[in-house]
Order: structure tokens, then C-alpha cells, then sequence
């Protein structure tokens, strides 16, 4: 195992700029998510670790080493990446110990058959073993691909959204199984990249969020979710999004707070380090508003605000109301059997916990300004 450095890795294409200063350190062990949308830089990071990317400036650090001038091949990293190039001409167990079988392994036939019955149980593609690779679904291609990567040791794992293109079940089956290896029999340095945040949160000890080449936040997944550093990483990560309103910061008795644009939505701001006239935007996530069909009592240290309902989706169990307040769409999740007559227009309440308000400067960077 060992500890992955990247400091201040550029790399262009042509004009276009990939990666834009990216720094971020893993720890031995650890298993660290590179979360963004599509084009980010996510697999040019990785490829500059494995060295299948030459950045034009900028170190990658093994174990304390830089490996600027070592091959690839000499890196002693497995890798898997998301076109998962299987040998067609060999069968599943060769072609998951074909990793095993290079001069540089050299393992027993007994060791190799163990290690192979073990990745194959792991990964729940024991019974493939004897198949040819042309009898497999693509979902069996991608967990053979992974197993071919999870079954030798190496210094760490590279792992480019192996999950891809499995379906919904199995992607979740295989990130149960991901994390308890991960953190269980794996217990080998790792990058995995994905643009699914609910991966990212459920099975990172840390997140790289990324974006248009550039590192936006570091972070365990409780900080990343609680404490997102700006609104495009608030954005990246919730289902319902978590939702905006636009307005201003003003003085009040007991401190600043925020009034949305149209004057619908008010709400004081604790602990947001800026001067009343500012203009910025809050967010709030799905699961801090709480809906209150009827008129109720605010509840305690709760901030109420009147709005009409402007759209139900039952999700299952679950019913996600966005309710319009003004200009603003804030949406909420409440379970289902709770709202059995509500429709359309119909006026509700919904309440919030100000310390629950997320609060970002505008401008380009909207930057987070609340503590
Ligand atoms: N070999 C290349 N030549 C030219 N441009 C490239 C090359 N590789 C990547 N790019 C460009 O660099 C940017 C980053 O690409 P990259 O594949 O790292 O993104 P990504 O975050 O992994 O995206 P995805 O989630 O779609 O795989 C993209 O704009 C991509 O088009």
C-alpha cells in the first residue's frame, strides 16, 4: 500500500485545459472518491497517477516517490478503467489471472487458483469462472474487468467508474460489497472515480470534488454534505437538489438576515461572515424544510414561510412537493400517507431550521460564507 500525492498537476489538450492545478493527497489506505460531471478531469487525474497521462506540470508522489520519469508499468498500480477490455480468447478465470501470471507476479497455480476464488466470491461471479467471455452480460464484462483489478496486490487501486454499467440492483449489491472490502479485505490505497454522489457519500473515507480541471473541495463525505464550499458542490450532491432563492442581507435585531429578492422568503442568517447589503444566495436541502399542510403554531427556533403547491411527484413511499414562495421553488420530501389530499395550488407552510440555511456569495465562485 501507499500514500498518493498529486501537487499542482496541469494538463492541456490543445487549447482545451483538462486539469487546472490539481492537488489532493491520499492517504495509505484510504479510499479516496473523485466526484464530477462529465468532462471534470476525472479520468485525467487518474491517468497522470497511473502515468498514462504525462501532466506539463506538476508532481504525482507514490509512497513519498515522485514517478514522473517511471513507466507505468512500473508504478504498481492496478487499474481498472470504464471500457473494460477483457481478452476474448481466454475464459473468465484466465482472464482474471492473467494479472497474476505476469513475470512479475509469477504465483503458483494454487495461489493463483485461491486468489482468483476469492475475487470471483467477492464480486459474486464465482459460477462464470469456466464461461468465455463472449457468454456474459455487460454487467458480468465489468465485474470480471473489476476482479482482474481487485486480484493482485498492488501499491493501490485505480478505479475509473467501475460500476457503470451495471443496473440499478447490482450497483447497489456491488457498492455494499465495494465498501465492505474497502474497508475490510481491500484495505488498499484507492481512486475511484464517479459522477454519482450517492457512491461517492456511501463509500468514500474522503471526496475530491471536481470541476472544469479544478480541485473545488477535499473532504470527508459528513463535510462535504454539511459544510459545501460552494454552491456548485452543494448542488452536486442531494436528490431532490438542494433548492436556491436569490435576495440580500440586512440588518435585523438579532443579527443579519437573508431577504429573498421578492421579499417572500425571510430568514435570519447566524454565523454568515458578511455585511448587511450583500447580495447572496441561500440553499436549502429537501430534508431540512419540513411541509405543514394545514395552519399549525410555528414550531420552536422554526422559521415559517407561506407558499402554494406547485408540484407533486410520488416517489414510492415517499412524495417530493416543490412549493413555490414567491419567485422561489423550494421543494421538500414527505412521506406519502402525509399528504393524501394535497393537489396543486393548495396553500401550505413550510418551516426551517435557520441553522440548517446554507448561504453563498454570488458571483462566479458563490462562494460558501456561512460557517
Ligand atoms: N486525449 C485527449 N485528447 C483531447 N482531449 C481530451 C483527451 N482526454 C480528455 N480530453 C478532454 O479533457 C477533458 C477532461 O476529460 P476527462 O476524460 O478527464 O473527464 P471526466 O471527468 O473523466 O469525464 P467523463 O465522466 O465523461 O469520463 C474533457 O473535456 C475531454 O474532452
Amino acid at each position: 500500500m501507499a500514500a498518493i500525492e498529486v501537487q499542482g498537476v496541469r494538463k492541456k489538450f490543445g487549447k482545451l485545459v483538462a486539469l487546472d492545478d490539481v492537488s489532493f493527497s491520499v492517504a495509505d489506505g484510504e479510499f479516496f472518491c473523485l466526484l464530477g460531471p462529465s468532462g471534470a478531469g476525472k479520468t485525467t487525474t487518474c491517468k497522470s497517477v497511473a502515468g498514462l497521462v504525462r501532466p506539463d506540470e506538476g508532481t504525482v508522489r507514490l509512497a513519498g516517490h515522485d514517478v514522473g520519469d517511471v513507466e507505468p508499468n512500473h508504478r504498481d498500480l492496478a487499474m481498472c478503467f470504464e471500457s473494460y477490455a477483457l481478452y476474448p480468447q481466454l475464459n473468465v478465470f484466465d482472464n482474471m489471472a492473467s494479472p497474476l501470471r505476469s513475470p512479475r507476479f509469477r504465483l503458483s497455480d494454487d495461489e493463483t487458483r485461491e486468489r482468483v476464488g476469492r475475487t470471483a466470491e467477492m464480486l459474486g461471479v464465482a459460477q462464470l469462472l469456466h464461461r468465455g467471455v463472449d457468454q456474459l452480460s455487460n454487467g458480468q464484462r465489468q465485474r470480471i474487468a473489476l476482479g482482474r483489478v481487485l486480484v493482485r496486490p498492488a501499491e493501490a487501486y485505480l478505479l475509473d467508474e467501475p460500476l457503470a454499467h451495471l443496473d440499478a440492483k447490482l450497483r447497489t449489491a456491488m457498492r455494499a460489497e465495494l465498501k465492505s472490502i474497502s474497508h475490510g479485505d481491500l484495505n488498499t490505497t484507492t481512486i475511484y472515480v464517479t459522477h454519482d454522489y450517492v457512491e461517492a457519500l456511501s463509500l468514500a473515507d474522503r471526496i475530491g470534488v471536481l470541476r472544469e480541471g479544478r480541485i473545488l473541495q477535499v473532504g470527508t463525505p459528513e463535510e462535504i454534505w454539511d459544510r459545501p464550499c460552494n454552491a456548485f458542490v452543494a448542488e452536486a450532491f442531494g436528490k431532490p437538489r438542494i433548492s436556491f432563492v436569490d435576495g440580500g442581507l440586512v440588518d435585523g435585531e438579532h443579527g443579519l438576515r437573508f431577504v429573498s429578492s421578492d421579499g417572500a422568503v425571510e430568514v435570519p442568517v447566524p454565523g454568515v461572515e458578511a455585511t448587511a447589503g450583500e447580495a447572496v444566495r441561500i440553499g436549502v436541502r429537501p430534508h431540512d424544510l419540513e411541509l405543514h399542510p394545514g395552519a399549525e403554531d410555528v414550531p420552536a427556533g422554526r422559521v415559517w414561510v407561506n407558499g402554494v403547491v406547485y408540484v407533486l411527484e410520488h416517489l414510492g413511499r415517499q412524495t417530493e412537493v416543490t412549493v413555490q414562495v414567491g419567485t422561489a421553488l423550494l421543494s421538500v420530501v414527505v412521506p406519502r400517507e402525509d399528504v393524501p389530499d394535497l393537489a396543486r395550488d393548495d396553500r401550505v407552510g413550510l418551516s426551517l431550521d435557520p441553522c440548517a440555511v446554507h448561504v453563498f456569495a454570488r458571483g462566479e465562485d458563490e462562494r460558501r460564507i456561512s460557517s
